[in-house]
């Protein structure tokens, strides 16, 4: 067991104090994010982008996020450890316990789903297996071809409902966790407030129960140069990568990040 758990995460919400989580691909990471003091560490299939090079998160299976998994967990020590189901690995409810079951013998404590209501089924035979699952709304990248691009979402009264709506049915079904990835700080915060499990937000304004960044985009790095609103690159003024890492977890505890500039408005 790593020193936060889902428990220390519950008690952190309730206590109202800002969870901090990167995402973190390898073991060298993993204890440098340990040092700052960052509680979650997200293997992400964002690793398709900044680590492999792809233009989406699409082309990323089960067996590369189990390598991350297993490799992350050799460098942790206290963190607690979620990991992202790549695209169609959990199309079906068979799919979503065999690969859940895949990345937490990896060393995951928690699996990530992108989706809405229709999530409900494979959270619920999860959690009952066992499994903690965080439901990840609102810009699901793995459907960037449904949705035309990197966008907002939630920004119209009808979605916003909807959203509201879903996030509460899955707490319901049994999701420890919510990630709304750009929605509109307003709707992110009386999501926030609706729930009783801790919701991490990215561009969704600083009323979540947490944040979270891409560990490249807040180190500075980046292949197009071009970084969504959301990020803030915390080497700036820093003359080490680890103090970086404390910053962002300064900053988030604060709420001085993200800031107004950092946010959407509906
Ligand atoms: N390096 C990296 N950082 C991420 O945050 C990230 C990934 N990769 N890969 C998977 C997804 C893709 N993400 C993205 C990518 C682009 C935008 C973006 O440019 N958004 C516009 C919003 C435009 C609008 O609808 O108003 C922006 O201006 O930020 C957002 C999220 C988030 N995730
Ligand atoms: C952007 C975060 C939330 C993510 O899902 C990832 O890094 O894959
Ligand atoms: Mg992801």
């Amino acid at each position: 067991m790593p020193a936060i758990t889902l428990t220390t995460l519950q008690g952190l919400k309730q206590k109202g104090e800002k969870i901090t989580m990167l995402t973190c691909y390898d073991a060298t990471f993993a204890h440098a994010c340990n040092q700052a003091g960052v509680e979650v560490l997200l293997v992400g299939d964002s690793l398709g982008m900044v680590l492999q090079g792809h233009d989406s998160t699409l082309p990323v299976t089960t067996a590369e996020m189990a390598y991350h998994v297993a490799s992350v967990k050799r460098g942790n020590s206290d963190a607690f450890i979620l990991a992202d189901l790549p695209f169609m690995a959990y199309a079906t409810t068979e799919q979503a316990m065999t690969n859940s079951a895949l990345l937490m013998q990896a060393g995951a404590h928690m699996v990530k789903v992108e989706g809405a209501l229709w999530l409900a089924d494979s959270i619920r035979l999860l959690a009952e297996r066992g499994i903690p699952v965080c439901a990840h709304m609102g810009l699901t990248p793995q459907s960037v071809n449904i949705l035309g691009g990197y966008k907002v979402q939630g920004r119209n009264e009808n979605q916003a409902r909807q959203m509201r709506a879903d996030a509460i049915s899955l707490e319901q079904a049994g999701a420890a966790m919510l990630l709304l990835e750009c929605v509109p700080s307003e709707l992110a915060e009386e999501i926030t407030q609706a729930v009783k499990i801790p919701v991490i937000g990215i561009g969704a304004g600083n009323r979540t129960d947490g944040q979270v960044l891409v560990l490249h985009d807040m180190l500075g790095l980046s292949i197009t140069g071009r970084v969504p609103k959301f990020v803030k690159n915390f080497m700036t003024g820093q003359t080490s990568i680890e103090a970086a890492l404390s910053a962002y977890v300064t900053e988030v505890k604060a709420a001085t990040f993200p800031g107004i500039e950092h946010g959407f408005s509906a």
